[in-house]
């Protein structure tokens, strides 16, 4: 990765060589973690006009402890399957960074699960969570655990088995897990069910995602999806476009691909097609979004069976074929890596406007020059998805309180938070001559916070 890409001016030498040695030392420490590397050298890259600015965060060597998790545990998950086989998964935390609050951050259930997936997730939302002005420090787990094709008592034997050791090195005021790819109310519910059992104590504020009736927030479901559209409404709006006529695609068809096509609609947009991981359904008349509910939230079917309700749209197998379908505005919301150069130089060849992240890196480093280079509004998902979190902080306050807001008030907050989010972008654009670059600009605001927090509390 050419890190030196990013900006070229003489007094910026000095900046350049101190990143290619962060750099260098994160590669040769965290060796063969591809996507870890992917995550900080395109961080690394946005930081150089900030750098130049402020030496003061070299000085410090804030990058240096910034890029190393304060703490990275793994463990052995057993359980036994359905046929009484004991089967043994690995389980993983990384507590990446404290400095403005506990760790936060979801539990991601997947078989690609290892250390540079969660490193790269956690790092990554060391400063989303900063960007939204919440107390709180980034965190990230998970495990190489398929829940696809399980029971649900094998994914409750599991859950528990998961918290049995995680329970030792999370809490209220500690690290407070979620959801996230895999993990619903359904798997948060088992895990806080065994983490009461194991302190014996309702501790609401350990998780959060939880089911209403238990101390959930109402809008948590939604927030992910509605906090991307919040934020692609100010990116259009400064730019005279609006979502209503708009012809949308989005990709996957889980949490986040789903509340961002119910807001996306509401708001009068087209939304043409979705996908999960084995192809994706296009639907001219605009897809119909309680059936896509009814497959994947009700019977956790596959997207192709859409058809069979609507034989009117198409399904073709395999991914990356989404981003060929003409659109004003594409959504990567399903996984990392998943929208990569050959297909962002597809988007702009048919005129895409917008690109907003709802997913985590779903966007390739060289996908995202394309979009730069070619003036495309293209939202970084640090700032696009954060609603999310956000609205776990929400939960959190709530919990604290003893109260439970409406969804009205959820919402409300959400939406001023995404607000905040994209000013606090396009201030940090001005400050340092980054106009058009949303990518560089999050960057840059959600490191100064967590760096000058790191500053203030000297080297621990
Ligand atoms: N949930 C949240 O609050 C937040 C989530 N995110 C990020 O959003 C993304 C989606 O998460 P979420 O919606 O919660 O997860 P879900 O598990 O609810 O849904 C994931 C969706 O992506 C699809 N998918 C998974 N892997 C691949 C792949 N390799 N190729 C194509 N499609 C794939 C899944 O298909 P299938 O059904 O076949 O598995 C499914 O449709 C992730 O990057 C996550 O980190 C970010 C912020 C918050
Ligand atoms: O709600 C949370 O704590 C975490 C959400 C999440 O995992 C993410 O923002 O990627």
């Amino acid at each position: 990765m050419n890190l030196t890409k990013a900006m070229s001016t003489d007094n910026t030498k000095r900046v350049h060589d101190y990143l290619d040695e962060i750099y260098t030392t994160v590669v040769k420490r965290n060796y063969s973690e591809k996507e870890f590397h992917q995550a900080v050298a395109l961080f690394l890259r946005s930081l150089v006009p900030l750098l130049a600015k402020y030496p003061i965060y070299m000085e410090k060597g804030i990058l240096e402890q910034i890029t190393e998790p304060e703490r990275l545990i793994t463990f052995r998950v057993p359980w036994v399957d359905d046929n009484g086989k004991t089967r043994v998964n690995r389980g993983l935390r990384v507590q990446f960074n404290s400095a403005l609050g506990p760790y936060k951050g979801g539990l991601r259930f997947h078989p690609s699960v290892d250390s540079s997936i969660i490193k790269f997730l956690g790092f990554e939302q060391t400063f989303k969570n900063s960007l939204t002005g919440q107390p709180i420090g980034g965190g990230k787990g998970g495990a190489d655990f398929d829940p696809k094709g399980k029971s649900d008592n094998e994914i409750m034997r599991f859950c528990q088995s998961f918290m049995m050791e995680l329970s030792k090195y999370i809490g209220p005021n500690v690290d407070i897990p979620a959801g996230d790819i895999g993990v619903g109310a359904r798997e948060i519910g088992y895990m806080f069910g065994q983490y009461k059992k194991i302190r014996g104590a309702f501790e609401a504020g350990v998780l959060t995602g939880k089911g209403i009736g238990y101390g959930g927030s109402l809008g948590r479901t939604e927030s992910t999806g509605y906090g991307t559209i919040y934020f692609l409404q100010e990116m259009l709006k400064d730019s005279g476009f609006s979502l209503k006529g708009s012809t949308v695609v989005v990709s996957g068809s889980g949490n986040v691909s789903i509340y961002a096509m119910e807001k996306a609609m509401e708001l009068g947009a087209r939304i043409v097609a979705c996908s999960d991981s084995n192809g994706y359904i296009y639907d001219s008349n605009g897809i119909n979004l309680e059936t896509v509910k009814q497959i994947k939230e009700v019977n956790a079917g596959r997207i192709s069976e859409y058809v069979n309700k609507h034989p009117e749209a198409s399904y073709s197998e395999g991914c990356s074929g989404i981003w060929t379908i003409p659109c004003d505005v594409a959504l990567p919301c399903a996984t990392q890596n998943e929208l990569d150069e050959q297909a962002a130089l597809t988007l702009v060849r048919n005129n895409v406007k917008a690109v907003a992240e709802g997913a985590n890196m779903p966007s390739t480093p060289e996908a995202i020059d394309v979009f730069l280079e070619n003036k495309v509004l293209f939202g970084p998902a640090k700032a696009v998805n954060a609603g999310g979190v956000a609205v776990s902080s929400l939960e959190m306050s709530q919990n604290s309180m003893r109260l439970s807001w409406t969804f009205e008030e959820v919402d409300e907050k959400l939406h001023e938070i995404m607000k905040n989010i994209y000013q606090n972008c396009i201030d940090a654009a001005e400050e340092f001559e980054l106009e058009g670059n949303l990518e560089a600009a999050a960057n840059i605001a959600g490191f100064r916070k967590v760096a000058d927090a790191m500053i203030a509390q000297g080297v621990v």
